[in-house]
Formats: C-alpha cells, sequence, structure tokens
C-alpha cells in the first residue's frame, strides 16, 4: 500500500486527508504539533469510512518518526492569513515552521516525494529545497493547479457552460502577480478569445488573480481549503498511479523560461518521480514580462530568507 503523511492537520491538511482517503489511494498519517488534533481527527475519518467505501488505515500522530516510508509527504503547516494580510506576509513565522518539518522529512522520510502548500508558497517551496537538498524533481509546491481550477470555475460561470469541457492555465508566483494564460484557455478547444470579449476575459484574470483574498475576507479568519486540497489530492494521484498529468506547480528552474535558481508555477509532468519534466510554453512578449515580473516578486522573497 502507498503511503501518504500530510503534516498539518489544520483547514487544508484534515481536508486533503479526507479527500485521500476517499480516493482510497495510500494508507495515510496525519501530524500536527497540537496534542490530539490529528488523533482526535484521523479517528473521525476512519469512521466514516464503512459509510463512504474507503478501506485506507487513517492515523494521527504527534510524532515524526511516524512518517517513516511515506512515498510522499504533503506540508500543510503554518499559519494561514487573515483579511488584509498578504501571503508574504506569512513568511516569517512559517519559514520556521517548514524548516523544523523538513529536517524531520530528512531524518525519517529521506525517499519521500515533498509537496508543499504553506504559504508563501514559492518561497516556502525554495526553502524546502535548498534545507533537504533532495533533487528538485521531488520538492515541489502546489498552487497553480488551484489557480487554474479557479480560473477555470469563473470561466464556466461566465459562459454558463459545463465545467468540464473548460481547460484553463495560470503560471507564475502564488500571490499578486501570479500570470493566467487566456491564449492557453480553452473550452473545448476553442480560445477564450472566441468566446468572451477583452474586458470580459480581464474581469476573470483578475478575479482569479484574488481569489484568495476573496475567500479570506468573507471569512474573516483563515483563508480557502475545498479547492486546495482538490488540487493537492489530484497531485498525489497523479504521483501515486504515475498518471504523468500535466498540471501548473511551483517548481525549480535551472534556466526554464529563461529563469535560475527560483521556485515558480510552470506547467509539469507529474510521475512516480514526481516532476518528471517542465513542459516549456511559448509565450508572448506581454506573457513573458508578466511572468519576470512574477519572478522578480519570488526573488525578493527568496532574498530575505538568505538574509
Ligand atoms: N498553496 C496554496 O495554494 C494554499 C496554501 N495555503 C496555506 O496552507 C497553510 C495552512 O492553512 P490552513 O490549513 O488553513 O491553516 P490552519 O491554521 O487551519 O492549520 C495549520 C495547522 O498547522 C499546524 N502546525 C503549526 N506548526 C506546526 C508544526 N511545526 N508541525 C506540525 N503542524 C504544525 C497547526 O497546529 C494547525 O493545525 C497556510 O500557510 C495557508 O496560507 C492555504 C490554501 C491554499
Ligand atoms: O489566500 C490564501 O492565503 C490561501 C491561498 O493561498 C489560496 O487560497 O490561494
Amino acid at each position: 500500500m502507498n503511503k501518504v503523511a500530510v503534516i498539518g492537520s489544520g483547514n487544508v491538511g484534515a481536508t486533503t486527508v479526507q479527500r485521500l482517503a476517499e480516493l482510497n489511494i495510500a494508507d495515510i498519517v496525519m501530524v500536527d504539533i497540537v496534542e490530539g488534533l490529528p488523533q482526535g481527527k484521523a479517528l473521525d475519518i476512519l469512521q466514516a469510512a464503512p459509510l463512504m467505501g474507503y478501506d485506507v488505515d487513517v492515523k494521527g500522530t504527534n510524532d515524526y518518526a511516524d512518517i517513516a516510508g511515506s512515498d510522499v509527504v504533503v506540508i500543510t503547516a503554518g499559519i494561514a492569513r487573515k483579511p488584509g494580510m498578504s501571503r508574504d506576509d506569512l513568511l516569517a513565522t512559517n519559514i520556521k515552521i517548514t524548516q523544523q518539518i523538513c529536517a524531520s522529512i530528512e531524518q525519517y522520510a529521506p525517499d519521500a516525494i515533498i509537496m508543499t502548500v504553506t504559504n508563501p508558497l514559492d518561497i516556502i517551496t525554495y526553502a524546502a529545497l535548498r534545507c533537504t537538498q533532495f533533487d528538485r524533481n521531488k520538492v515541489f509546491g502546489m498552487s497553480g493547479l488551484l489557480d487554474s481550477s479557479r480560473f477555470a470555475s469563473f470561466i464556466a460561470k461566465e459562459l454558463n457552460c459545463s465545467v468540464k469541457d473548460v481547460c484553463a492555465m495560470v503560471l507564475g508566483g502564488h500571490g499578486d502577480s501570479m500570470v493566467p494564460l487566456p491564449e492557453y484557455s480553452t473550452v473545448s478547444g476553442v480560445p477564450l478569445s472566441k468566446l468572451m470579449d477583452e474586458a470580459t476575459i480581464e474581469r476573470i484574470v483578475n478575479r482569479t488573480i484574488n481569489a484568495g483574498a476573496e475567500i479570506v475576507a468573507y471569512m474573516k479568519s483563515g483563508s480557502a481549503f475545498y479547492a486546495p486540497s482538490a488540487a493537492i489530492a489530484t497531485m498525489v494521484e497523479s504521483i501515486l498511479n504515475d498518471t504523468k498529468r500535466i498540471v501548473p506547480a511551483s517548481a525549480f528552474l535551472n534556466g526554464e523560461y529563461g529563469q535560475h535558481d527560483i521556485c515558480l508555477g510552470v506547467p509539469v509532468k507529474l510521475g512516480k518521480n514526481g516532476v518528471e519534466e517542465i513542459i516549456e510554453l511559448e509565450l508572448t512578449k506581454q506573457e513573458m514580462e508578466a511572468l519576470q515580473r512574477s519572478a522578480d516578486a519570488v526573488r525578493e522573497g527568496i532574498s530575505k530568507i538568505r538574509s
């Protein structure tokens, strides 16, 4: 049986465990620093198994030794933002949490693939890669698939069509400078530009960029977790089943898209070896400039963790 460890048993972590259990693809260990929290949530999820028809094991623990043998470790531990905060405001707290967790992963699950979720996503992913010194295919972040799913849901709503026919793409950092790509977003193969006027596309693009903040503003404390956990589960499934789905994720770039020494959202092929390929899309001059601005914003954050 495959094994997945989910670090952090808060909103994103626990919902991820629920979704993974319902996919029935791996035994799951959920970890948190709060005593009793992962144990209680794990029991609750297990007790739904007879009703939902899954038969994987779900264990809650405060002991990192229990992550030993994990194929994938998902890091969701850390603070979430409140209204008025940017994701970058979480860096000082979440970087320390991430560094501690990475040391435990190195110790107990040195062969695991790491998927970061904690914000600010691209900087945390870079830190996880540097801390563990794992190969770059084995450390990447969940971001673009969530942003693309949001973009797709807004397109479907606007066109009053099935979301099943929508394919959307968002590149760049998981922040205000993310780069939704209308040119690579289609409905049953028809480019968005043939289905909507420019003003409508711009409105949907801006809503996508602000989608996380829109939810934070509604919720007052805490941020999104249903769509984020759906994106995480989709990516974990592609790895464990070696499906080789092509999805945007924050990956370490070594010359791709003209970028070096940075983690940034780009389309990747996800299989049993993690990021098996980085796909380089042909971008217009404007799109390349937007990606460069996004990379500059991520680099500013990375420079803070270096100093
Ligand atoms: N990449 C993305 O697209 C998304 C990222 N996020 C980020 O995910 C993170 C978690 O969000 P939520 O689950 O909503 O927060 P939450 O507050 O509900 O849960 C966080 C959990 O982490 C635990 N934790 C803190 N330090 C820990 C440590 N050292 N070891 C183990 N557990 C520890 C806390 O006890 C808490 O249970 C936030 O940083 C948030 O910004 C959230 C949604 C989407
Ligand atoms: O908005 C946040 O802080 C959480 C997040 O990254 C998202 O929902 O995209």
